[in-house]
């Protein structure tokens, strides 16, 4: 395979590449064209200043030239322009609506902190990137590089010694050029990992900011970040300051006083030697103040490509994020049993988090899951609805593996209220039905009613049609009882409940519970909790220890027992020192 179509820029690039090849044509012509006037007013000079009458047919052409030329060169750049913003719109559009496909289809158990910041990355920088270059860079770099060579061209055609004045001072630039150029490349990787420290020590200062007060720590925090600065300062100043000498040097060989006393002093030898007319001169020194624009434009082409191509290689790593393998032959699920059967299951290339689990969840009852914490319980409850596929064994709804039910099917027959329950942009009503979008009034209010939250929201100035931001800001606790509600208005007969109370406090606590219990009514639960008290009803609890299942029963069987469970039990209701060790316990 060519090292091209390896290039993730060029892939992207591949389906609009035609159109971006005609506005670079076009651009080229354009140009060239504008060229044209100089050259026209070049000649202009001369027909007005030769001996003898004036010759007005000559005039008149040229004049024609010029106007026309004009008005092409504008028109070639407009419609070259229009080409590649054309190219640029198409492949944006197709490639948000790749994203969307992709990202619709990875499992969801792929989404996480790290995945969603590079999503945001690539939707708001990284496409921004592409549009500079393909929009914009590529009409501009043509344009560069067409103008002078043609201008020089030009000359040449005149007299190659004209061409030569007019690039006189260039050999002082390239040379100061190469050598601020040299190891370009590490010291930008060097500068770019000490900017990520700066980046990161940010983040954790703000993301700690409240604890560091707390205890205040705020001196030494803070120490992390002004490190961080001062060593990417330090890099940057060494690597800037005999980058500006250099910089001011080569500057200096193409500003314009020193290009004009070039040309100039240049073009008076020329014509004291009679090798070439005033004009000629003239067109020269044109042709060389053009120049320096050409460099400036090519480098930041450079740039430009160095970004979007950085850019490109992380859309097509999302773009490349493997989908949630489907069944080619679905199966329909009959009923609403939950079955794990020999279970095993890591991420990724890690240790083993589940071992050998088999379980089994009859349909209408409530099965809890505890244990200490990374236990393996959210891993162990998400497996359902495929946020990940198991490594070995077989996780069953309705008596068929997930992996060959239709995701879709799969998500009517198994809902979720996790942790962090996520609102998404738009109205409470929006929000409410994202499970079923045609559910009626009636059937909206009953289910908010039923999970304590219609109070809140008929209070809120637009009701039902409030927007989340906008007009209502809702607490963890009452974002909880709104995804409850929306879980009772999807009505799946399946539900995978992981730590809903997790950050309630006892008043609101005790409103989740009592909507998770009509929630419960009728369903299959898989119920994940810390507090066992919360759980003690359950049909069925689940102890897990180690990825393993370390015992199994009803409450009162479990504290007979008198294994992990009743251990568990009696530091979360023994005295307080004790459930001070469960804390401990809960977080190791
Ligand atoms: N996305 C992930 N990638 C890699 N390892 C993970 C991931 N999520 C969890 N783990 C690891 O899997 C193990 C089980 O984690 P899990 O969250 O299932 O436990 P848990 O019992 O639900 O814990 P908690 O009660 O604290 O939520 C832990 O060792 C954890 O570090």
């Amino acid at each position: 395979m060519s090292r091209k179509t390896n290039d993730p820029l060029h892939q992207l690039r591949h389906p609009v590449a035609g159109l971006i090849r005609l506005g670079v044509l076009l651009g080229g012509v354009g140009a060239l064209t504008s060229l044209l006037p100089f050259v026209a007013i070049v000649e202009l000079g001369r027909v007005l200043l030769s001996p003898g009458p004036l010759d007005i047919v000559r005039t008149e052409i040229t004049a024609l030239v010029i106007a026309l030329a004009l008005a092409l060169g504008w028109l070639c750049t407009g419609l070259a322009l229009w080409a590649t913003h054309l190219a640029d719109h198409r492949m944006q559009a197709a490639l948000r609506r790749d994203l969307v496909r992709v990202l619709g289809r990875v499992p969801l158990g792929w989404y996480s902190d790290k995945t969603s910041g590079a999503i945001r990355k690539a939707v708001q920088n990284d496409l921004e990137e592409l549009h500079h270059l393909v929009a914009h860079h590529d009409v501009e770099r043509i344009a560069a590089l067409v103008l002078p060579a043609s201008g020089l061209l030009y000359l040449g055609w005149l007299d190659w010694r004209l061409m030569v004045l007019a690039v006189v001072t260039f050999p002082v630039y390239a040379v100061a050029y190469a050598w601020m150029m040299r190891g370009f490349g590490d010291k930008m990787e060097q500068l770019d990992a000490s900017f990520s420290r700066v980046s990161a020590a940010i983040v954790e200062f703000v993301h700690g900011i409240t604890v560091v007060k707390a205890f205040g720590q705020t001196g030494r925090a803070y120490q992390g970040y002004r490190e961080a600065v001062h060593d990417f300062s330090e890099r940057y100043a060494g690597w800037v300051r005999p980058l500006l000498r250099l910089e001011a040097l080569s500057s200096l060989a193409l500003s314009a006083p020193v290009i004009l006393l070039a040309t100039l002093a240049g073009g008076a030898w020329f014509l004291a030697r009679d090798w070439v007319g005033p004009l000629d001169v003239m067109a020269a020194t044109l042709v060389a103040m053009a120049l320096p624009q050409t460099l400036l434009t090519l480098n930041q082409g450079m740039v430009a490509q160095r970004n979007a191509q950085a850019a490109a290689k992380r859309i097509a790593s999302l773009l490349a994020a493997e989908p949630l393998p489907e069944s080619r032959h679905p199966r329909q699920p009959a009923g609403s049993a939950v079955e794990f059967e020999q279970v095993s299951f890591r991420y990724g290339d890690g240790h083993e988090v589940l071992s050998d689990i088999s379980l089994h969840c009859r349909p209408g009852t409530v099965t809890a899951l505890v244990g200490r914490s990374g236990a393996g319980k959210s891993t162990l409850a998400t497996l359902v609805p495929r946020f990940h596929d198991v490594s070995a064994g077989t996780v069953r709804v309705g008596g068929v593996d997930v992996r060959q039910i239709a995701p879709e099917v799969l998500y009517q027959k198994v809902g979720f209220v996790l942790q962090n329950a996520q609102l998404v942009r738009g109205t409470v009503r929006d929000n409410l039905c994202l499970g079923r979008p045609d559910a009626e009034e009636a059937a909206i209010i009953e289910a908010a009613r039923a999970a304590r939250i219609h109070d809140r929201i008929v209070a809120l100035p637009r009701g039902y049609d409030s927007v989340i931001g906008e007009d209502a800001v809702f607490s963890g606790g009452e974002t909880q009882r709104l995804s409850i509600a929306r879980m009772l208005l999807a009505d799946t007969p399946i539900l995978i409940l992981d730590e809903a109370t997790a950050h309630a406090d006892p008043e609101s606590e005790a409103r989740i519970q009592d909507a998770l219990s009509v929630l419960a009514k009728g369903r299959t639960v898989l119920v994940i909790a810390h507090r066992l008290a919360s759980v003690m009803t359950a049909d069925h609890i689940v102890v897990l220890d180690g990825g393993r299942i370390a015992e199994q029963g009803g409450h009162e069987a479990l504290l007979r027992r008198d294994g992990l469970y009743a251990h568990l039990w009696r530091l979360q209701t023994g005295p307080v020192e004790e459930a001070g060790e469960w804390e401990r316990e809960a977080r190791a």
